[in-house]
């Protein structure tokens, strides 16, 4: 006691040993925060996924491959499934399991609710005007549930049955018309699609000669787009580079934007001036008049012509070529399986009749069919590497830091190929589908091993459309013609890395009628 009341009064009497010891111990404080932070950072640090060496400025740019799923997911093997690599001046993350994909969902699904963006997709989206690459937002959600409620959902679609199945009829015809030629599958699937997804949008717009021409010109246009999505460009590496467009893919798009929006600007007006006539009202609405009806009675003016412009453009391109890869992709592996057509043809007889047409009423009734093409997704998903996110703010994936602003793959591609979850899973075996068909949704209810197209808030939005064209455009020339290789050539199933996994040589095939094709002629 009388020691502690010596320091005291000591501590009391002595001004400038009392000032000198409360500057250490300030000193100290600052040193201990200082050192803290430090140690803060250095952890930080060495919690960063692993991932290969970089070089100085342009990173592991020289060492990628073109087929860049497959390059991610064999570096993968090296340095696990939460992956960091420096592409030039962006950081990016590859995330390759469906551990780390169930992570980003359940746990940080807000944080990753934003897509990237490229240099040419804000040009194409009317400067993210649109729902794919819009910022996630009040805004995002309200326009994502307009076409959810007025186009996307079962109840919409099955109100076009007749559209649907007038244009998949007309794809027999087409196919029965070049009965013993050569045949280019993807394209006729294409051209199916976009008949029908044109027909929802703007249907009651157009005459029939000058949809014809719309949908030649939108063809190009579309291949051209999905074309300069996929180019790696040097602007999106680079960002301080992006107004030089070395690679001149910004004066690309920007040409085909313009395009696109003389096209779009000129349905409009002709929709504007049909939507008075009277009559109109009796037919099935087209979304085109759904959206203008909306812009008219927008009391917030939040909907805006390019926001209209924007969607159309998403629905045209997002949802035309992903499902007609999907067929060919699924008509080739049948091919290289010839006892899967067997089968399916089976399944079809039995549930259609040998002479009578497939119907969209078919559809549900179809299993093996529909193991066919969840096969196929799962083999050859149309977005291989999804549409790349960014997270909002830092986070942990796997135990690993993920800085705000990274670029994330997620490698679908890899997590269908997980040997631990797919036996032979290089292997086409449609019959994986069959055993607890629902347990393999499209929806994650399968612990994200089945991911084509893709998770959480930002799910591809056009499921149910892709889902039913998918399987009656498949099951229709599955059900309708025999097909076979033309003479003397090799089927290959060689993947072709871009933003949609295409096949490298298109699948050309000889159709020939089947007897339900008597049909055509009643
Ligand atoms: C087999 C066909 C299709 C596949 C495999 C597919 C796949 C995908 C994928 C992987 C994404 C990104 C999802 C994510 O980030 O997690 C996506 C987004 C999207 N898809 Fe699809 N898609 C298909 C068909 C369609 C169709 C038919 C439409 C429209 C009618 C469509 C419209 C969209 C839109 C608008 C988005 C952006 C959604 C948003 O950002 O909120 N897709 N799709």
């Amino acid at each position: 006691m009388g020691k502690v009341s010596d320091a005291l009064s000591w501590y009391q009497n002595r001004e400038p040993d009392r000032m000198a010891l409360n500057f250490f111990f300030l000193i100290s404080v600052v040193i201990f925060i200082v050192y803290r932070k430090g140690v803060k950072r250095i952890k930080d640090t060495q919690s960063l996924p692993p991932g290969p060496r970089a070089l100085p400025v342009l990173g592991y740019l020289p060492f990628l491959r073109l087929d860049l799923h497959c390059c991610f997911a064999d570096l993968a093997q090296t340095f696990g499934s939460v992956m960091m690599m420096r592409i030039g001046s962006r950081q990016c993350i590859i995330v390759s399991s469906s551990e780390a994909a169930r992570e980003m969902c359940r746990d940080h699904d807000v944080t990753f609710a934003n897509h990237d963006t490229t240099a040419a997709a804000r040009i194409i989206s009317f400067g993210m005007q649109d729902i794919g690459f819009q910022p996630y937002s009040p805004k995002w959600r309200t326009l994502r549930k307009a076409c959810v409620r007025e186009l996307l959902n079962t109840k919409i679609l099955d109100s076009f049955h007749a559209l649907h199945q007038r244009e998949v009829r007309s794809m027999v015809e087409e196919l029965h018309r070049k009965t013993g030629e050569v045949v280019d599958v993807g394209q006729v699937a294409f051209v199916t699609v976009l008949n029908v997804v044109t027909g929802m949008l703007w249907g009651n717009s157009l005459a029939a000669e000058e949809q014809k021409r719309v949908g030649g010109e939108l063809r190009e246009l579309v291949d051209g787009i999905v074309h300069l999505l996929g180019v790696t460009n040097m602007s999106d590496i680079f960002p301080v580079l992006e107004w030089m467009d070395l690679q001149g893919v910004q004066r690309k798009m920007k040409e085909h934007k313009e395009r696109l929006d003389r096209l779009l600007s000129m349905i409009i007006e002709q929709r504007k001036g049909t939507l008075e006539a009277s009559g109109d009202q009796e037919k099935t609405k087209d979304f085109l008049q759904v959206m203008l009806e909306m812009l008219k009675e927008d009391p917030h003016q939040l909907l805006t012509m390019d926001n209209i412009k924007g969607i159309f453009t998403d629905i045209v391109t997002a949802g035309t070529d992903t499902t007609s890869i999907t067929v060919e992709w699924t008509l080739a592996e049948m091919m290289n399986r010839p006892e899967t057509i067997r089968k399916a043809q089976e399944e079809l007889e039995s549930v259609v009749g040998k002479e009578e047409m497939v119907d969209e009423t078919h559809l549900p009734k179809l299993h093996y069919l529909e193991a066919l093409v969840k096969e196929s997704l799962r083999l050859h998903p149309p977005i291989p590497l999804l549409l790349p996110r960014y997270p909002t703010a830092t986070c942990s994936i796997g135990g690993y830091m993920i800085p705000k602003g990274a670029k994330i793959f997620i490698n679908a591609w890899a997590i269908h190929r997980n040997p631990t979850v797919w036996e032979n899973p290089s292997e086409f075996i449609p019959e994986r589908f069959l055993e607890r068909m629902n347990r393999w949704d499209y929806y994650g209810s399968n612990n994200f091993n089945f991911i084509p197209f893709g998770f959480g808030r930002r799910i591809c939005m056009g499921i149910p459309l892709a889902e039913k064209m998918n399987k009656f455009i498949l099951a229709t020339m599955l059900h309708s013609f025999e097909w076979r290789l033309p003479d003397n050539s090799k089927l290959d199933l060689v993947e072709k890395f871009g933003i949609v996994l295409k096949k490298e040589k298109p699948l050309v095939a000889i159709a020939t009628a089947r007897p339900s094709c008597a049909k055509l002629n009643k």
